[in-house]
């Protein structure tokens, strides 16, 4: 594990000019000395995120903690292109984020599924959407459903399934697209315990047979330390970088194990040692 210091992130001389085939070195995404005001109605000014930098390789997997309200949202929707940084810059594959991108995916905390549609029907409407011819788009979605164990509930409306159920077709519906950025917030926080470790190696299966990049906010450090290569802590707000760690525990992880190996749990008293005077600030 090691900790790398803010002001140690890499200078903003060392980007690289932008190409029409970006290399694969070319990190995922890029986050230069980015800050984002908002102005109320009143003009009162809140500022969301301070100076904040974070390079993230293709195929990286990277969490985002801080304490709550501090700005970890905010970072994903400037990287989805939905909100604009009041100052600095952010790059998806060495271009400027120009609006919404096809090569990104996302799992939020409520699930994104149509309660009208059917399991079949929700899972296939990615593919739809990007013109796939409709045989090829519901075998597509016949393939992801099997690969997240619900075969068995192609026909099925969301009200008939549990909430683990339901964000296993939210993994179907994003993974169907192959995206190469995968942005998740709090995904798994509405779920109990079991459900959720049961999630996290589900996510992390998913996350091994295709060479996307991900970018994952919780609040829960213990599933940061578990998931991720890499876990950026956050300030109070306004939120600055405080620190990155690198996470080394050897992978393939198994979520119901790794939180009792002793290296887990030497990082976590690490990080959390410098998470916890930002809880207490905030
Ligand atoms: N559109 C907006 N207009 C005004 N203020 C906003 C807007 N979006 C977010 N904020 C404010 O910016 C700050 C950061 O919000 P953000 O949702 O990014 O925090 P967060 O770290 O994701 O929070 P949580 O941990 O509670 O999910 C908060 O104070 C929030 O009230």
């Amino acid at each position: 594990m090691t900790q790398t210091a803010y002001a140690s992130a890499t200078p903003s001389s060392s980007v690289k000019p932008v190409t029409p085939e970006p290399s694969r070195d070319t990190p995922a995404i890029e986050m230069r000395n980015v800050s984002c005001r908002f102005i109320s109605p009143d003009g009162k000014a809140t500022v969301a995120l301070r100076d904040f930098t974070m390079s993230v390789a293709r195929g990286e997997f990277v969490a985002i903690v801080g304490p709550t309200g501090c700005g970890k949202s905010t970072t994903l929707s400037m990287i989805t292109g939905l909100l604009k940084p009041t100052v600095g810059e952010v790059r998806i594959m060495g271009e400027p984020v120009n609006g919404i991108d096809p090569r990104i995916g996302f799992v939020f905390q409520n699930d994104a599924v149509f309660p009208w549609r059917s399991v079949l029907h929700n899972v296939a409407a990615g593919p739809l959407f990007r013109g796939k011819p409709k045989d090829a788009a519901y075998a597509l979605a016949e393939e992801w459903i099997r690969r997240v164990g619900l075969d068995k509930f192609s026909n099925h409306y969301p009200h008939q399934l549990s909430g683990g159920m339901r964000k296993r077709v939210a993994l179907a519906q994003t993974f169907i697209n192959s995206p190469e950025i995968l942005l998740m917030d709090e995904p798994f926080s509405a779920l109990d315990m079991q459900t959720r470790t049961l999630m996290q190696d589900e996510l992390l299966q998913l996350w091994s047979s295709q060479a996307g990049s991900v970018v994952f906010v919780t609040h829960d450090l213990e599933e940061a330390i578990a998931l991720a290569d890499k876990v950026y802590v956050l300030t109070a707000r306004p939120a600055t970088l405080k620190s990155v760690y690198e996470i080394d525990l050897p992978r393939p992880r198994v979520m119901s194990e790794v939180r009792y190996e002793q290296r887990f749990i030497d990082i976590s008293r690490k990080i959390w040692s410098d998470l916890r005077e930002e809880v207490h600030i905030s």
